[in-house]
């Protein structure tokens, strides 16, 4: 039997016909739902006439739309006609169809990406799907994950399958010790601004090596989730003990005789010692440095420490306009200290960010601390309802508040304007979100990328600084 990747063994799995052109059907074992892109989903099973082929394998959530303020309305008191809409159609969807549904002011409502690993949803060795780019986050456990647009979530509640080619294979190979401060935020970013945001294209990429081993489960997420933004619609991590430890007990989770199978069956789902990869890159994990992305794609990061590029010092004219627009739209001038960049808003969340590891490691720069009077508005969006409860058995939320941010209900909130909290034109904000594209977070915004101990150190500093400085 020759040697397998971690992704090849998921696929192996899960065929059900493959043709000769490579085409593939392959089993689905968990789809989770959200409101943006599941209506058209279940109107085509209505007009069709089909149910869901297994209606347990569906997990629904509303996060998008939801506003992160206290409504005591539920969601027919949203105020914008759209998002309310949206997520009351979930919650019709999923009662007419007999789907689970954590809805608004349930404690388990949350960040789709954030609620499924939380529930035990998201298991490894599993194919999950969900009408969402950030479902490769879900690779950290070991499972084969991905988005898909909303015609295939159709596809997969009618038939549990997926029509799919195979990609190639990846490895980032991360080796080395990481330095205090620099987290798994700052090695995917570092990942992207090495590899750029096509480098995984076509590719599952397998995060492999001594960071990812030392790094916990949901260090890991946050590496997988931005897996797309290196231009990987699959990332993936190796199962060990840190994710079986992880999974255990979890509502979802297999349990008694069921689990034992599982963590045997489980602590297969690695790379073979001598897997062939299409392509490997390597970097040293003790080089890399707290990142802050300057511009508008993920790939436009630097060191914290470093200087923001100068369009004539690029020998490529393409790459030249690119840097000069990046420049215009994020009001920054070549040349400038990263330090320089002023910080008005400041957002940690995301499903990125917004786990209770996120928050601990935030609170911990901010304990004792007050955010600058410059910034304009401070926002802690936990990833769910569970995460938002643990933080405040510790005490967590009573260290934001005192520092001056607002503490706010599960859902995606400022990662993206579609509900009420929004970046205004001009301003800089300091996220631990995935994406600074022009307008992500408010037309005319402006997102620098950071981990959530760099977003708190810039909420006190009022302008990018090095949490090093801070620990
Ligand atoms: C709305 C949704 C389809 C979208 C995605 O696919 O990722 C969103 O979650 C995002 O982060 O841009
Ligand atoms: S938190 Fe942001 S990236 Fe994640 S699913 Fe929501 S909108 Fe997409």
């Amino acid at each position: 039997m020759s040697a397998k990747t971690l992704y090849d063994k998921l696929w192996d799995a899960h065929i059900v016909r493959q043709e000769d052109d490579g085409t593939a059907l392959i089993y689905i074992d968990r789809q989770l739902l959200h409101e943006v892109t599941s209506p058209q989903a279940f109107e085509g099973l209505r007009l069709a006439g089909r149910k869901p082929w297994r209606i347990d394998t569906n997990l629904a959530t509303c996060d998008h739309n939801v506003p992160t303020t206290e409504l005591t309305g539920g969601a027919e008191s949203i105020v914008d006609p759209v998002s309310r809409i949206q997520v009351v159609t979930l919650g019709m969807n999923a009662r007419e169809f007999g789907i689970t549904e954590f809805g608004m002011g349930d404690i388990r409502q949350g960040i789709v990406h954030v609620v499924g690993p939380e529930e035990g949803a998201t298991l490894p060795g599993m194919t999950v799907v969900c009408g969402d780019s950030h479902t490769a986050t879900h690779g950290a456990l070991g499972a084969l994950a991905h988005g898909i647009g909303t015609s295939e979530v159709e596809h997969v509640l009618a038939t549990q399958c997926l029509i799919q080619k195979k990609m190639k294979n990846m490895l980032i190979k991360v080796d080395g010790k990481l330095q205090p401060g620099v987290t798994p935020k700052d090695v995917v970013l570092a990942i992207i601004g090495k590899i750029g945001t096509a480098g995984g294209n076509g590719h599952a990429m397998e995060f492999g090596g001594q960071v990812f081993r030392d790094m916990s489960v949901e260090g890991r997420m946050t590496v997988c989730n931005m897996a797309i933004e290196a231009g990987a619609r699959v990332g993936l991590v190796g199962v060990d003990e840190k994710t079986v430890e992880y999974v255990q007990g979890r509502p979802y989770a297999p349990k008694g005789d069921d689990w034992d199978a599982a963590v045997i069956a489980w602590m297969d789902l690695k790379s073979d010692e001598d897997a062939v990869f299409d392509k490997v890159v390597e970097i040293d994990g003790s080089k890399i440095e707290p990142q802050v992305s300057w511009g508008t794609s993920p790939e436009m990061v630097l060191d914290v420490n470093g200087k923001v590029p100068n369009p004539s010092n690029e020998a490529d004219p393409v790459k030249a306009g690119g840097i000069e627009r990046a420049l215009k739209y994020m009001g920054l001038e070549a040349d400038m200290p990263i330090k320089d960049i002023p910080v008005d808003y400041v957002f940690i969340g995301s499903c990125t960010n917004s786990r209770i590891e996120d928050f601990r490691a935030a609170a911990a720069v901010l304990k004792g601390r007050k955010i600058s009077d410059k910034v304009e508005q401070a926002l802690v969006v936990p990833g769910s309802g569970l995460v938002k409860q643990q933080a405040e058995q510790e005490g967590l939320d009573k260290i934001f508040i005192e520092a001056g941010f607002e503490w706010r209900n599960p859902g995606c909130s400022m990662c993206l304007a579609m509900n009420a909290d929004k970046l205004p034109t001009g301003k800089h904000c300091a996220s631990t979100s995935n994406r600074n594209f022009e307008g992500r977070q408010g037309a005319g915004g402006r997102t620098h990328l950071v981990s959530p101990e760099m977003a708190a150190a810039a909420a006190v500093a009022g302008h990018f600084v090095d949490v090093r400085d801070y620990l």
